[in-house]
């Protein structure tokens, strides 16, 4: 069957974006997934979203959930101020494999640490393994189903401080309704959402932002 549809993206990166130009990549995977085909990332109707959001924050420290192929990696790593780090967690290792290659040729692989994982296994052991109190900014975009429990792991593992803030995709589609019934009803949240788009459809999708009141 020849090659994935992460490696068919890949090779698309390869071939039109430019090395060490996070931009380029970032427009070579929308072009790619707009006009041959579709792929789950944040994609560019809730990326400038995405990119609002965190410059708001500005975060030292971000941990995103669910790298799939490295998109929203690359969009959150190029806004972020020397020193500050990303780490994103993947479950399926084929997906992790394509990411570092993309993630590699934003130029951005000394902004971002990639672990292959479950988060549920991998939450717990942070703190130890990387030497991190609290995360400023997380974005969740994994399997919709563990969004809420990984945002209780967190909380119980005292890893989002008074004014952390959470950004979660799709949760209109595939929607994540326990999660969003929980940060929108939460006294430790204050929540927001955004409207917009699935990606490069013309279905509803949008971003929720909560911010943890600590
Ligand atoms: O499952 C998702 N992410 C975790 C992967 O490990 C995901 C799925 C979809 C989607 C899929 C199929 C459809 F018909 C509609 C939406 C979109 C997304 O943005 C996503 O993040
Ligand atoms: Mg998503």
């Amino acid at each position: 069957t020849g090659l994935s549809r992460p490696q068919r993206m890949l090779k698309a990166v390869q071939k039109n974006a430019t090395k060490g130009d996070p931009q380029s990549v970032i427009a070579a995977i929308d072009y790619y997934c707009r006009h041959k085909e579709w792929a789950m990332n944040v994609g560019d109707d809730k990326g400038p979203i995405l990119d609002s959001v965190v410059s708001e924050v500005n975060p030292s420290t971000a941990l995103e959930l669910g790298t799939y192929c490295g998109y929203s990696t690359v969009r959150i790593a190029r806004l972020l101020s020397p020193g500050s780090k990303l780490i994103t967690v993947e479950f399926n290792p084929a997906y992790a494999a394509v990411a570092r290659q993309i993630i590699a040729h934003a130029g951005l692989q000394n902004k971002v640490t990639l672990v292959e994982g479950g988060s549920g296994d991998l939450i717990p052991k942070i703190k130890e393994q990387f030497g991190i109190t609290s995360f400023d900014f997380v974005f969740l975009d994994h399997w919709k189903d563990r969004y809420l429990p990984d945002i209780k792991l967190l909380e119980d593992c005292g890893l989002l401080k008074k004014g952390s803030v959470l950004l979660a995709d799709n949760v209109i589609c595939p929607g994540t309704p326990e999660y969003l019934e929980y940060v929108r009803n939460s006294p430790r949240y204050k929540s927001q959402y955004f409207q917009s788009y699935l990606e490069y459809t013309k279905a509803e999708d949008g971003l929720e932002k909560s911010v943890f009141l600590g």
